[in-house]
């Protein structure tokens, strides 16, 4: 074996310029051919491995690449998968993309799979569902396919496999328990089946991802991870199995592992600091090899070299230097893809960032530097300590003065929300079950070509302008038609909710090409905080404005949160991220006071994220939310009685955070309800929440169009459950991402149901 050896966790699939995501959409809209789209994929994935290679990458992973998703992929690969998909009578890929799609015909409506949230990244897996009756076996040949691809350029790679644990305690349950032996035996058998195949192929090592291990775990999981390792680990022969974690650390079941016959183990030392703490206090079994995390793969600044060989240091009076393989700390796929791209970025920022091919680099850099006694010699060395020097003298300057100046009160609204609520109904005087929507309508392909037009210089801002103006006269026009009640400008504007607002604040960085994946084939650019958050101008207003000047209707101003913001940017390392929520409240405190000025009644302030970078362990939650929730508040604390705050969450795995949300103080909050069976309305019944809400009566990922009577119901259900005076009619989330054919029909459908409810009261 060799020693001195790097691993990468997992690349990015997408393609330098999005490829992937580009062909997978051209192949469902039935414009490339299935052969095109798996010829494609196959050069893409060689490219990505030789890339690698050429860095002097030793674990080199495969399996990591996926059409859609690598969770869906694993739900096929162990025949997870639900019964009424199963007779499709389709072809593997494309039964793969109704899981992920949904499947509608004439006389057939399977609705997709839902997506969660993976752990605390902008990345969206997709759910399995397990039941009593899933039938674990081996169902696909997709990682085999990928390991023989890559063998045949030559590249011997480590295939990434999803551990059991994670695999079971992030799929959805339903009449079955995960911890009765009788059930995963069966899993277990898949399991090893996988391994005989790798064998069969002359795999050396295999990576089984358990991120789960760093969550708060109970008794059961441990026993489960426990037999069902110490079966499989029984199995393994001559392959080499790593046991990788990611986004945390281990304390839960470290020590467990040390009896367990792993032949390496895969920590992260960026999100999981304490790992090195439990190495200190427990030590390190001989002979395993140590995949050590040091090379950030969530975010996109430099590593400092200081900081990581002071850990590898640390790491080797535990564990043999020999035995220590310098790794990421977890997938590449959460940053872009290079910064070669960037042409137009200033040198003087470019110099501290690093996406993923720059992480190669470091990865490789780190090694020699591990490997050299008089490291602190070699110019790779002095020239990073330089930068962190420098990046360190460039603090950003307000934070301190701003943020200590806040008092108390500018956090806290006045009147209460009984005053409040009154005030706002005789001022709006809306209908009962008032009909709204998120924000978004439909960025057709002539949105998108107009704004890449005017970046390009092929129209001026004035055309732009105009085209954006026409767009919100017809939604208006639209809206007026269907009968909503509060109406939306449409966010037309905006390419991004949280990148528009990163292009018009100070202190941001853009990228051109600093695409990662959010889910299937839809991509985020996140910008990049880089130095103090100001506002130069008004953002939003001359188009909310106009807006409302087309009709009697309230228009509802759309805002993204501080912490939405926060969350779905890259963020500098050097600074709290409470620092920076705080200035990025203020700031769109600036522009919700402006709104209220030139007299918009309803503000929403959108924290789709708010509860995204909550620690993983329950321990640590408090410290989160109460700077978070306080950003919040901060934006709009100072609106006068009469204006309506709303706020959006699109997830609702919020129902035990809820006392917490009912601290936000909003006067309405619209989220997502339908797809996790409305149990959050008895949460809400039972909490301290007192804001009006309203559980989005339709899901819009999903292009079907939903019949008025399946709406009626829920809001009959609805009202039951939460009453009539509270309650809104609303979709789930924004309308962007569906065409326009498929969320029109749906709307009107959506405000028809209100009515005749309404009607019948
Ligand atoms: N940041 C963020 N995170 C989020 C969400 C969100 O809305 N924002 N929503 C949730 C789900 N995630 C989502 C993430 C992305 C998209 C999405 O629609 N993404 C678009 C890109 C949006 C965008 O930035 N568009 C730009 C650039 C579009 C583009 O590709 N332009 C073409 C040119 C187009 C043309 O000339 O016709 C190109 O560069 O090649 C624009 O509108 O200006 C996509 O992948 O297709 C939707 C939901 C959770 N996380
Ligand atoms: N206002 C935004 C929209 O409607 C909220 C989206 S939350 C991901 O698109
Ligand atoms: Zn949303």
């Amino acid at each position: 074996m060799k020693f001195d050896m790097i691993s990468v966790v997992g690349f990015p699939r997408i393609g330098e310029n999005r490829e992937l995501k580009k062909w997978v959409e051209s192949y469902l809209d039935k414009k490339l051919s299935k052969e095109q789209l798996i010829q494609n994929s196959k050069e893409l994935k060689k490219k990505h491995w030789q890339i690698q290679k050429e860095h002097g990458i030793d674990l080199i992973p495969s399996n990591d690449f996926s059409f859609y998703d690598t969770f869906l992929d694993h739900a096929m690969l162990v025949n997870a998968i639900p019964a009424g998909y199963k007779n499709l009578g389709k072809e593997e890929l494309d039964t793969y993309f109704a899981l992920a799609k949904g499947y509608q015909t004439q006389n057939l409506d399977l609705k997709a799979l839902p997506m969660k949230k993976w752990f605390f990244t902008n990345y969206h897996y997709i759910v399995p569902e397990i039941t009593s009756d899933t039938e674990f076996k081996l169902s696909s040949t997709k990682p085999f396919d990928e390991f023989e691809e890559a063998l045949s350029i030559g590249i011997k790679t480590k295939p990434v496999i999803i551990g059991a644990l994670t695999f079971l305690k992030l799929a959805k349950k339903i009449d079955v328990s995960i911890y009765e032996k009788a059930f995963w035996v069966n899993l277990l058998s898949v399991y090893i089946q996988i391994l005989d195949r790798f064998k069969t192929l002359g795999a050396e090592f295999i990576q089984i991802d358990e991120p789960v291990l760093v969550t708060d775990l109970t008794q059961a999981d441990i026993e489960l991870f426990d037999n069902f390792y110490r079966q499989l680990l029984s199995q393994k022969g001559n392959l080499k199995i790593i046991l990788q974690t990611y986004f945390g650390d281990i304390r839960d079941i470290y020590e467990k592992l040390f009896t367990l016959d792993f032949d390496a183990i895969g920590l992260d030392f960026v999100d999981g600091k304490y790992n090195l703490e439990l190495i200190k206090k427990f030590g390190y079994p001989r002979g395993k090899l140590l995949i050590a995390g040091i090379v950030n793969g969530r975010n996109v600044f430099k590593n400092s070299y200081k900081e990581s060989l002071e850990i590898l240091n640390t790491l080797s009076n535990y564990v043999d230097k020999k035995d220590i393989v310098i790794s990421t700390s977890c997938s590449l796929m959460f940053v872009p893809y290079s910064l070669k791209f960037e042409t137009q970025l200033d040198s003087s920022k470019k110099k501290y960032l690093a996406f993923a091919e720059e992480k190669l680099k470091e990865l490789n850099e780190l090694n020699i530097l591990f490997n050299d006694k008089n490291y602190t010699q070699n110019s790779s060395y002095i020239y990073n300590t330089q930068l962190f020097e420098e990046m360190k003298a460039n603090k950003f300057s307000d934070i301190n003065t701003v943020v200590n100046n806040l008092r108390d009160d500018d956090f806290e609204r006045k009147p209460c929300f009984e005053e409040r609520i009154k005030i706002q109904k005789d001022v709006l005087k809306l209908p009962k079950l008032p009909t709204t929507t998120i924000g978004s309508f439909p960025q057709t392909p002539d949105v998108r070509k107009a704004r890449s037009e005017l970046k390009n210089g092929r129209i001026t801002f004035e055309e732009y302008d105009k085209f954006i103006k026409q767009k919100i006269e017809n939604v208006i026009k639209l809206q007026e038609e269907i009968g909503l009640d509060v109406l939306v400008h449409g966010e037309y504007e905006r390419n991004d909710m949280v990148e528009f607002f990163g292009e018009n604040l100070e202190g941001f960085i853009i990228t051109k090409n600093g695409w990662v994946q959010s889910y299937g084939t839809r991509c985020v650019k996140p910008p990049i905080i880089f130095s103090d958050i100001k506002r130069k101008r008004p953002i939003t207003v001359e188009y909310i404005k106009y807006a409302q000047s087309l009709t009697a209707k309230p228009v509802k101003g759309i805002l993204t949160g501080p912490v939405t913001i926060l969350n779905w940017s890259f963020v500098r390392e050097d600074i709290p991220l409470k620092d920076v929520a705080f200035q990025l409240a203020l700031a769109i405190k600036e522009e919700v006071l402006d709104l209220e000025k030139e007299g918009v009644k309803i503000i929403q302030i959108d924290e789709a994220a708010l509860i995204e970078k909550l620690p993983l362990r329950k321990a640590y939650h408090k410290d989160y939310l109460d700077w978070a929730i306080k950003a919040f508040k901060l934006t709009c604390s100072k609106v006068k009685p009469e204006t309506q705050i709303h706020t959006h969450m699109c997830y609702s795995n919020f129902d035990d955070l809820l006392d917490e949300i009912a601290r936000m103080d909003v006067d309405v909050i619209t989220f997502e309800a339908a797809k996790s069976d409305f149990t959050i309305l008895d949460s809400i019944k039972k909490s301290n929440l007192k804001s009006e809400v309203g559980p989005g009566v339709f899901d819009v990922h999903s292009p079907r169009i939903v019949p008025k009577e399946e709406m009626k119901d829920l809001i009959l259900k609805m009202i039951e459950k939460i009453g009539l005076d509270r309650l809104w009619i609303n979709p789930d989330c924004g309308l962007k991402t569906r065409k326009e054919e498929e969320a029109f029909p749906t709307l009107h459908n959506m405000v028809l149901a209100a009515w005749e409810v309404r009607n019948n009261l």
